[in-house]
């Protein structure tokens, strides 16, 4: 069984569904803790109603993010984590961070990369009268929003959508999608392989998209 850390920074409805998948033993693999940089993250208090040990390294108590990077990592090789599932979490990881951990760490981004990278994704999309947009799961590299692209999802924008529309319509592929490629990892089908997402052998090209 995997072991797996969750990283977050805010209110966590991912980590809930990838807790949920756990408990139900839809994925075979156990949180073996809940990391955080904000000690208000409410996805704190989904992990310890889950009896999931949380940690919290507040930017604050380090002297640089390299410090702060370095301490998480200590901690993680401390858990003997397999796979780094970042969920919300909202600090740029630093290249020392990520090369140590190359090839076990994912992430969700609420858009569909390359587009709209970074933050504010939603907004943008909106402004820019997409009439599709989604999300992304994809590996971890010293490029933020960069690394190997492991699955998309997408959804329509409507005309008169208001904001909280759009974030709702990706969150529910989110939570639909993070927990299938938490399992894919944990069941040993996906992995990276020069620098290249890979399902069952079969490299991930994501000109198309795996839900619409
Ligand atoms: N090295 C990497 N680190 C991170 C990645 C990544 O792909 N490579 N993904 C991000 C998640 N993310 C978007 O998906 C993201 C998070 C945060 C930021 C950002 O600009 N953060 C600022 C301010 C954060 C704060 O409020 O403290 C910062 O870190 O200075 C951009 C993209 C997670 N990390
Ligand atoms: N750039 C990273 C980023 O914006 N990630 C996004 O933060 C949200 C966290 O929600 P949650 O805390 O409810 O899971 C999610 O929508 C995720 O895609």
């Amino acid at each position: 069984m995997k072991n797996i850390v969750v990283m977050i920074s805010g209110n966590g409805s991912n980590l809930q569904a990838i807790i949920d998948a756990t408990t139900s033993g839809y994925i075979n693999g156990k949180i073996v803790a809940v990391i955080s940089n904000k000690a208000s993250a409410y996805g704190l208090e989904r992990a310890k109603k889950a009896n999931i040990p949380t940690f919290v390294f507040a930017r604050k108590q380090f002297s640089d993010n390299l410090a702060m990077d370095s301490a998480i990592a200590e901690k993680i090789e401390q858990l003997n984590a397999d796979l780094i599932v970042l969920a919300g979490y909202m600090k740029i990881l630093t290249p020392e961070f990520t090369q140590r951990f190359t090839g076990k760490i994912i992430n969700i981004h609420p858009s569909l990369l390359p587009k709209y990278a970074g933050l504010n994704t939603h907004q943008r999309a909106m402004d820019a009268g997409d009439t599709e947009h989604g999300m992304t799961i994809h590996f971890v590299n010293e490029e933020v929003d960069g690394g190997a692209i492991i699955l998309q999802s997408k959804v329509p924008i409507y005309p008169d959508d208001e904001l909280d529309d759009v974030i709702q319509r990706v969150y529910e592929q989110e939570h639909r999608c993070y927990p299938l490629v938490v399992e894919w990892f944990c069941s040993n089908r996906l992995y990276l392989k020069n620098g290249k997402a890979y399902l069952d052998e079969q490299q991930l090209a994501c000109q198309g998209y795996a839900f619409e």
